[in-house]
């Protein structure tokens, strides 16, 4: 169904990434002339023939929807924003040195708009960037600047964008500001007006929240195994507090992905810069690490009979490689993490994802395209990405295909229950 709703307006979006192409696409389908720009040569004819390289839900349809009525093109030339009244920055800002976000695919992007916008267009930043990077682009530029950070899941990226808990539109200059809040017009949503300073730094803050908040239920974890709680227990009753909230409260391999490691870094760096001493974050962030170290040695531990255990020629079947379920993202992956570090220790591995890209290969992991697979010969199983797919496998049959059936949930995503009648003795996260 289209949401058309408010006064179409010409749009450029640098960037067809995750969040770029989101951006454009949904743009589109809310009424605006959207063009997109790209670097990326084989990516831009790609889209331009409708096939959209990420896998996000609804993202095909809205691409396909907008070539076909015009509403949405996508090119490798820069000069195309050049028309547009309001241009979107979506592009990649990785950790670079000292954890301080890598601004030069950025800052390469400004150089090529400069003295290249129309009078009046108002650059839009989507990517995440450090606090005062909106002032800098208005120097740079000599345009209005909105910050206007996104908020996106991967695996959720079309259902957030219209659907999302809040806009903010962080701007010095009132008719940008409203300019900016136009395009969401359609949406159903609270609209936050801030400083471009406040808008960068609740990005920041965001994500970093939720990186304290799944460490700690990680660290949790580890005492409900050493007091016999379950965890599964705790965190539903905590959860059910609505101070509290029962999202972003499962133990897994630790937390991943494109954003959470690198934004955690950042606004560590910044704080560092800023003379504050950000231990709550500094620790989460080192929980993180260790949360890969106890699945490894969880895995040890399960699959030897002894902590001391030696991991080396064993056969080792793992379920999951992409960073979380509902994506084919790899980038700083728990699962691949804990998967080299096995393979460290000298454990052969095999793996199934049913995100994976079919051209993913991995340097440690042999990857199959059948879960079965993954359990023939196996010492043991181990779930790292939380997958709902997984919990319907075949159990027994695996159980019957492996040397041994021991299974490492570390998401704890499977029954207990349901593994020991299948045969398999059942290792899960807080819930010995
Ligand atoms: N991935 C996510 O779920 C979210 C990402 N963000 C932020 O959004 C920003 C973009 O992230 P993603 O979309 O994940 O990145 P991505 O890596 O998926 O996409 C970036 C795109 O920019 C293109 N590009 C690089 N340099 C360019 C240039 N000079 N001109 C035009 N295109 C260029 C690349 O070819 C690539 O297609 C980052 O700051 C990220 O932190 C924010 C919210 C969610
Ligand atoms: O800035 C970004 O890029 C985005 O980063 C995260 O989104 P995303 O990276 O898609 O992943 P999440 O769903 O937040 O999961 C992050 C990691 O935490 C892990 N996680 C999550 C929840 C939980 O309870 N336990 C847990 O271990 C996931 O498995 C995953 O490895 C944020 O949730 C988005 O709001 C934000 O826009």
């Amino acid at each position: 169904m289209s949401e058309r709703t408010a006064e179409p307006a010409g749009v450029g979006v640098a960037g067809a990434g995750y969040v770029g192409l989101t951006t454009a696409a949904c743009l589109a389908h809310l009424g605006h002339r959207v063009t997109c720009v790209d670097t990326d040569a084989a990516k831009v004819t790609a889209l331009r023939a409708g096939q959209v390289p990420i896998a996000e839900p609804g993202l095909p349809e809205l691409v396909e929807q907008g070539l076909s009525d015009g509403g949405l093109a996508f090119t490798t030339d820069l000069a195309a924003l050049r028309e547009p009244a309001l241009v979107f920055l979506c592009l990649p800002t990785p950790t670079g040195d000292r954890g301080a976000p890598d601004l030069g695919a950025f800052d390469d992007a400004l150089a090529q708009l400069r003295g290249g916008l129309r009078p009046g267009c108002v650059v839009v930043i989507k990517s995440t960037v450090p606090v005062g990077t909106a002032d800098r682009v208005a120097d740079t530029l000599g345009v209005s600047v909105v910050s206007n950070p996104e908020f996106l899941r991967e695996g959720h990226a079309v259902h957030d964008f219209l659907h999302p808990d809040r806009v903010v539109v962080g701007a010095r200059d009132e008719t940008a500001a409203r300019a900016v809040a136009g395009l969401y017009a359609g949406l159903d949503a609270p609209l936050l007006h801030t400083t471009p300073a406040s808008a960068e730094l609740a990005k920041y803050a965001s994500n970093a929240f939720l990186a304290v908040k799944a460490s700690y239920v990680n660290e949790l974890a580890e005492l409900c195994e050493r007091l016999g709680a379950d965890v599964v227990d705790v965190v539903r009753t905590m959860g059910l507090d609505n101070r509290i909230g029962s999202a972003f409260l499962s133990p897994g391999p630790g937390w991943g992905g494109s954003c959470l490691p690198k934004d955690t870094r950042a606004l560590l760096h910044t704080a560092g810069e800023s003379g504050l001493d950000f231990s709550v974050l500094a620790d989460a962030v080192a929980a993180n690490a260790r949360q890969c170290d106890r699945v490894v040695a969880k895995v040890r531990h399960a699959v030897t009979g002894s902590a001391e255990g030696s991991l080396a020629g064993l056969r080792l079947g793992v379920l999951g490689v992409t960073f979380k379920a509902g994506t084919d993202d790899v980038r700083e992956s728990p699962a691949l993490a804990v998967a080299e570090r096995l393979a460290a220790e000298g454990a052969q591995l095999t793996a199934y994802d049913p995100g994976a890209q079919a051209d993913l290969r991995l340097e440690h992991v042999h990857l199959v395209d059948d879960p079965l697979l993954v359990a023939k010969d196996a010492a043991g199983i181990v779930v790292l990405t939380d997958w709902p797919q997984f919990r319907d496998l075949n159990w027994a049959q695996l159980g019957q295909l492996a040397e041994q059936a021991t299974v490492v949930d570390a998401r704890n995503l499977l029954d207990p229950g349901e593994l020991g009648q299948a045969g398999f003795a059942y290792w899960g996260l807080g819930r010995r």
